[in-house]
């Protein structure tokens, strides 16, 4: 299996289980690594024969600032199945992090994987 990565993609959302958080919306900062096969691409050189990670941030930057959470992990289960269904990856680490929530704490966050890995 091969990955396409996206590290530290800031995105705007509302997210979090307070009446403060569910009102004004927040930075997050995303991690995917996305498991799929760039062996066509690698031999065609067609941005159409892989998973265009411009895509994959645009889309995820529309999807959040249209939708709340409150809680971290259904976050990531729902950007985890966006890559499985909308984008075809077979397998997904997603690492979505709060940034300086806690006082002395720089990011806290979710790691998750999902489908599977070749
Ligand atoms: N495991 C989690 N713990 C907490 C979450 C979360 O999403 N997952 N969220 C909060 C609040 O929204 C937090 O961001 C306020 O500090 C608390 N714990």
């Amino acid at each position: 299996m091969d990955i396409i990565f996206i590290d530290a993609l800031r995105a705007s959302t509302l997210i979090g289980i307070y009446p403060r958080e569910k009102a004004m919306p927040q930075t997050i900062e995303i991690s995917l690594q996305i498991g799929t096969s760039t062996a066509s691409a690698g031999a065609s050189d067609d941005i159409g024969d892989t998973i265009d990670y411009a895509t994959v941030a645009e889309r995820l930057r529309s999807e959040l600032a249209a939708r709340h959470f409150n809680l971290l992990e259904r976050l990531a289960e729902y950007v985890a199945t966006l890559l499985l269904e909308d984008f075809g990856a077979t397998w997904v680490r997603v690492s979505i992090a709060k940034l300086g929530m806690m006082s002395g704490v720089q990011r806290v966050g979710v790691v998750i994987e999902r489908g599977a890995a070749s």
